[in-house]
């Protein structure tokens, strides 16, 4: 079964290729556009880019399967929260989409993003590092290592090849 990634992030691709178990999986990795903004700034548009990718994905690629993985904010009365989503493509079902944990966001970054600025070089400059997208994120910034963008989209992978499972074996 070949499974084509909607990304290069070192911590997306990971995260996919441990959420699958089995024999005879290739995986490929690719570069593809998310078609929303840059930094999405709700639910729904972090999803629509996460389907966006597993669908180019599985395309450009030709694939079995595509994943995509996105990550964006959500507002709330509450705040600034972050939020990441996923989605699974394969042909003859409809979407399958999971959604990760979310923190809030600390009010001077959260300023910063209303402001018009991406979260990726916003945690750059806020925890003085490099490519914190492609390592701990901002989750792990803020949750003090304890959980990483890594392993939080693993869930998300999981959950996403999980309910394909589901699906198969119900022959839907
Ligand atoms: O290489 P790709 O797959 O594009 O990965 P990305 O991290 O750049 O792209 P996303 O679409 O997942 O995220 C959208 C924006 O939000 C940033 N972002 C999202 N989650 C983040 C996190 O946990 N830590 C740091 N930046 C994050 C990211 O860098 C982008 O600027």
């Amino acid at each position: 079964m070949k499974i084509i990634i909607g990304s290069k992030n070192p911590a997306k691709v990971h995260a996919v290729k441990t959420a699958f178990t089995g024999e005879n999986l290739i995986f490929e990795s690719l570069n593809v556009p998310s078609e929303v903004s840059e930094q999405p700034f709700s639910d729904e548009e972090t999803i629509q880019g996460a389907i966006n990718r597993a669908n180019h994905a599985i395309n450009l690629g030709n694939g079995d399967i595509g994943i995509g993985l996105e990550g964006g904010v959500h507002q709330t009365k509450h705040g600034l929260f972050l939020c990441n989503w996923g989605a699974l493509v394969t042909v003859g079902m409809a979407p399958i989409v999971a959604g990760g944990a979310r923190i809030l966001l600390p009010e001077e970054i959260a300023k910063r993003l209303l402001n018009g600025e991406e979260l990726g070089p916003v945690m750059d400059d806020y925890a003085k590092k490099k490519n914190v997208r492609k390592n701990e994120g901002a989750i792990g910034i803020f949750t003090n290592g304890l959980v990483n963008r890594e392993e939080m989209f693993n869930h998300v992978s999981k959950m996403l090849v999980g309910q394909y499972q589901y699906k198969m074996n119900k022959g839907e």
